[in-house]
């Protein structure tokens, strides 16, 4: 039997992908991001006809938990969550949390609140479907260019959070950061719980520098640890004290990032890419 020049083309790619994939670390890395961005666009288009039903709603927000959780046993990495105890509060509550990669998604999914919306970057709402999932599930977009706009609606949000029974989950760094430790804290998140009179509860993910370096483009299985930290009560708090209520939790989260990122022998949070 002949072969033609595309299906000798297509055996040469068959034969080529599986090499290439496990002799290249990097080209494995590129797969596997790649794989991870286009798995969400593509379970977004399936989030979205059932997220419209209820059209713009928090609620939304347990469709596409429910859709994302899978994701980690695709890639082999394993999540181990302490201090659940620490989310048992009724009352609204602002979480916040270190913010290493796009894969704080997984851990972010692994304990998600009930009725709990992230604040996004806006240029989110502008990645396809993804993008319009995350809106229809309330997530609140800010225009990080524009200080004012983003306090008003963080402003809005004190008051959303209150009347309508919400929580906010907040990337105090404002953006990713592979540093091995936290950047200095952005202090909207901390306005937003003292406005709205609620506690902040802090959640750290540990280092993914054993499974996850994009600098090298490094990506195997792993292991990560979350740990929910007691809440921060901000009842009778003002704004003056929000520098303080900032630094103070801060100074927690770096405490935990180092211990939990550091309880295997020899593997200390050290500098990820
Ligand atoms: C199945 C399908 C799935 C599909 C797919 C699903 C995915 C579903 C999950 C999505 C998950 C997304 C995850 C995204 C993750 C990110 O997009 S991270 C990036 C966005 N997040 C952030 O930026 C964090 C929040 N940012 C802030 O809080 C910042 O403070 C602000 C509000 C943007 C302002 O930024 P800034 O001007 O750079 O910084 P900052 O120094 O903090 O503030 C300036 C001044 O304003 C004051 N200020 C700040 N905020 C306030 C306030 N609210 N009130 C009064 N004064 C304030 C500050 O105190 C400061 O004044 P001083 O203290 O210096 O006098
Ligand atoms: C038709 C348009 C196609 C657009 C394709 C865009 C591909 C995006 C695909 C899937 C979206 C995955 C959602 C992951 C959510 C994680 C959010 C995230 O990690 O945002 C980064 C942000 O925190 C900080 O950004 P910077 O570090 O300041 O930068």
């Amino acid at each position: 039997m002949e072969l033609s020049v595309a299906q000798w083309l297509l055996v040469v790619c068959l034969v080529a992908f599986p090499l290439l994939y496990e002799w290249s670390v990097s080209f494995k890395y590129f797969c596997k991001m790649a794989f991870y961005n286009g798995w969400i666009l593509t379970l977004a288009i399936l989030a979205i006809p059932i997220c419209a039903v209820r059209g713009r709603n928090v609620e939304n927000m347990k469709v596409l938990q429910f859709m994302l959780l899978h994701i980690k046993y695709l890639y082999g990495i394993k999540i181990e969550v302490r201090g659940w105890e620490n989310f048992n509060i009724k009352e609204p509550y602002v979480v916040v949390s270190n913010h290493q990669s796009s894969l704080d998604l997984l851990g972010m999914m692994e304990i998600l609140p009930s009725r709990c919306v992230p604040i996004a970057k806006r240029e989110l709402m502008y990645a396809g479907t993804a993008g319009l999932a995350c809106w229809l599930a309330g997530v609140i977009f800010i225009n990080r260019k524009k200080t004012d706009d983003a306090i008003s609606v963080m402003t809005e949000a004190a008051d959303t959070m209150l009347k309508e029974d919400v929580r906010v989950w907040v990337f105090p760094e404002g953006t990713r950061n592979h540093s091995g430790s936290l950047l200095p804290f952005k202090r909207g998140a901390f306005h937003l719980a003292v406005q709205a009179q609620v506690p902040v509860i802090p959640v750290v993910m540990s280092s993914y520098k054993d499974f996850y370096c994009k600098k090298e483009k490094k990506f195997t299985t792993g292991k990560c640890t979350v740990r929910i930290l007691p809440g921060v009560h901000t009842k009778g708090l003002s704004s003056d004290d929000v520098p303080e209520l900032a630094d103070r939790v801060r100074d927690m989260m770096i405490e935990a990032f180092t211990q939990i990122s550091s309880e295997r022998p020899g593997k200390g949070p050290g500098v990820m890419h």
